[in-house]
């Protein structure tokens, strides 16, 4: 199988940049008239599924939102990304992980290994215990064709205070990440397969993208108060790498299928209107 990379690029090149989020919070399925249980679970990540996943590069749903409900979230999960799967969307599972190494490596089993009901294309990981620890998730990533986005500079305010501490070397928390992931995607082509996360909320913080090499996951757009233009301040000159995610700003339009479209086609026109610039 192709890298994660190649395919995420190949991806983009056809649906265009943009990762849409399934996050199915319990006042989304009252505004779309769903009752909050595993049936309107069910029908509403059947209706984003049936909207967006013949048309966006990438889809993200947000795990916690499945495993509120259990063992039956946890089914539905695994039937939706199915479903994107058949749909030719590539499936980012929104999951945060990160542990001792030993621990880490049954998450990479879970989420990367081909075999296992919950595979999907790539995983969001958390890089609190050391970059290093990951280290399970990427080589199984790059054996089997998948991606790891790590949480670089996150979009919430809260983040900063950790992300944006000082180590011993003078370099931000959030820079040695950046760092070691540069690292892992040295020489990939066209695009590296682990990415990270950098919220488009956080302005400009003056850190260096400049090599990371792999694509940049950018939540933070819509509801949580940053738009398209933001993508300028944050990204600078590396908008090439940027795959915009936007969840409740496409959600809220549902759930009539043709008006969850036009919300995903407005949003990449807009994302579409600053990264071509890059
Ligand atoms: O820094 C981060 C990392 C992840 N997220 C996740 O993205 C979506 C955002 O949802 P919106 O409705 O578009 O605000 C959500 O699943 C978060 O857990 C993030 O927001 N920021």
């Amino acid at each position: 199988m192709d890298s994660f990379g190649t395919r995420l690029h190949r991806s983009v090149s056809e649906r265009g940049p943009l990762c849409v989020g399934i996050d199915p919070h319990p006042g989304l399925l009252a505004r779309w008239g769903l009752t909050d249980d595993v049936q309107g679970l069910d029908r509403f990540t059947r209706t984003v599924v049936d909207a967006l996943g013949d048309r966006v590069a990438v889809v993200k749903p947000q795990s916690a939102f499945f495993e509120r409900f259990g063992s039956r979230g946890v089914a539905i999960l695994e039937s939706t990304i199915r479903q994107l799967r058949d749909a030719g969307s590539l499936v980012l599972l929104d999951v945060k992980r990160g542990d001792i190494g030993s621990t880490v490596s049954a998450y990479a089993s879970a989420y990367l290994d081909p075999s296992s009901p919950l595979y999907v294309d790539a995983v969001t990981a958390s890089p609190y215990l050391g970059v290093g620890s990951l280290a399970p998730m990427f080589e199984l990533a790059a054996e089997h064709g998948g991606g790891v986005f790590v949480l670089a500079l996150t979009s919430n305010p809260e983040g900063a205070a950790v992300q944006r501490a000082c180590t011993a070397d003078g370099r931000t928390v959030a820079q040695t990440v950046i760092d070691e992931i540069s690292q892992l995607n040295r020489g990939a082509t066209p695009l590296g397969s682990f990415g990270l996360v950098v919220g488009a909320t956080i302005g400009d913080t003056g850190h260096d993208l400049s090599g990371v090499g792999g694509p940049l996951l950018a939540p933070g757009l819509g509801a949580q108060g940053a738009g398209a233009d933001d993508l300028r301040t944050v990204f600078g000159s590396n908008l090439a790498a940027v795959l915009p995610s936007y969840s409740r700003e496409v959600l809220s339009a549902g759930p009539d299928v043709a008006a969850l479209r036009a919300a995903a086609d407005r949003v990449l026109a807009e994302c579409r209107g600053v990264l071509a610039a890059r």
